[in-house]
């Protein structure tokens, strides 16, 4: 990944096209979307809080990429290390949010789960970018309306919501809202199709499908180990063997990370105050406290190396 903000030639002439994708926020989700894009051929740019935060989005890429790469060229490890490093050339890095959207065609923002914090960035983005750019949240639990309301781009805004790891999971669903247009729509649309994913239209209701479902789910499994009704690895055995899941309830709220589970789970108890699932929990309240995040942090319910 490069730190400088520089622009290749687009791949594409055809109008409307996404070619240059610029995403906020290089985590867990923001670095996953930033390498599918640039394995379509996008022009990449990653926003982040500081180098540090860069470095780690391009180590995270990188370890992704050897991964696919290997599969890729199973008998040439030339070959692969040689897709690993054109893939990485595609991807840029930056911190200075204004200057990395004035080419984009399309921003995905990946950041932390908090209204206030995305309208804060949104605020600046809509002032920064190009009218012709297309602003998506990747939000798990919150409102793609709620989150526009502060631009002055209603019709251009939409949700894209990627699942983790994102080079590996092939659904997207692409959100549109009361103000998105048909063209907004059909772009992402598109383009969710030319990174290779399957793609499903959703109203903008709390958590879209796939959320509404799995957070009850994570929700009541986390409230079964505080009662104590069975341990995590025993309700986990029991989702994979029982349920056919690949990864159990409490291994992927691991996978997720806690702030991110605590954030949506706090913002639906303010939502839905009355639904007794979504009232926080003293497991996640100590988790997120001690730093204990899950896989990325190396502790959660399960220890990681
Ligand atoms: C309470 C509130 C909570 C709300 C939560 C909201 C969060 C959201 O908004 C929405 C979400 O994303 S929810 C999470 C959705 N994700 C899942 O459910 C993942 C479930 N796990 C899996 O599919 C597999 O365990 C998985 C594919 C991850 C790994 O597979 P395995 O377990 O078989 O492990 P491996 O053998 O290591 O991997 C299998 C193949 O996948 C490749 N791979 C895995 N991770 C990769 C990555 N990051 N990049 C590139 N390749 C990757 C791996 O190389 C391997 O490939 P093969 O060698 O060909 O099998
Ligand atoms: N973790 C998951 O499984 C999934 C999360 N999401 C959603 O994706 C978003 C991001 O989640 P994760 O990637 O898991 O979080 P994360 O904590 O791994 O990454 C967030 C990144 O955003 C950066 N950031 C924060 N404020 C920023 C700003 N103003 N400008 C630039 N960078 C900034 C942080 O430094 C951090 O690296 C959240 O809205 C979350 O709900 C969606 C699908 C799945």
């Amino acid at each position: 990944m490069s730190f400088i903000v520089k622009r290749c030639l687009s791949t594409s002439t055809a109008k409307n096209a996404i070619n240059n994708v610029t995403i906020i926020g290089g985590g867990l989700m923001g670095s996953g979307i930033a390498q599918v894009a640039a394995q379509a051929g996008n022009n990449v740019t990653i926003v982040e809080v500081n180098s540090d935060a860069l470095k780690k989005a391009d180590i995270g890429i990188a370890k992704s990429l050897e991964r696919v790469g290997k599969k890729l060229h199973k008998d040439n490890p030339n070959d692969a290390k040689n897709f690993v490093e054109q893939i990485r050339s595609r991807i840029n890095g930056s911190t200075d949010t204004k200057s990395a959207v004035q080419d984009a065609d399309l921003v995905v923002e990946a950041i932390v789960e908090n209204m206030k914090v995305k309208h804060d960035l949104f605020k600046t983005l809509d002032q920064a970018a190009p009218q012709k750019t297309i602003f998506a949240s990747n939000t798990s639990s919150l409102s793609i309306t709620e989150i526009s309301s502060v631009t002055n781009r209603k019709d251009r805004f939409g949700g894209l919501h990627f699942f983790n790891p994102v080079p590996m999971m092939k659904l997207l669903e692409v959100v549109r809202t009361e103000n998105t247009s048909d063209e907004t729509f059909n772009a992402m649309w598109n383009w969710g199709k030319a990174i290779g994913k399957t793609c499903i239209k959703c109203k903008d209701t709390p958590g879209f499908v796939v959320n509404r479902l799995l957070v009850p789910y994570l929700s009541e499994a986390i409230k079964m180990v505080e009662r104590g009704d069975a341990s995590a690895e025993d309700i986990d055995i029991a989702m994979k063997l029982g349920a056919g899941y690949p990864m159990g309830p409490l291994e992927l709220a691991d996978y997720v990370g806690h702030d991110t589970t605590k954030f949506i789970l706090d913002g639906w108890h303010e939502k839905f105050p009355d639904n007794p699932l979504f009232e926080p929990t003293k497991i996640l309240e100590k988790f997120v406290k001690e730093g204990k995040l899950g896989r990325k942090s190396g502790e959660g319910f399960y220890k990681y190396n």
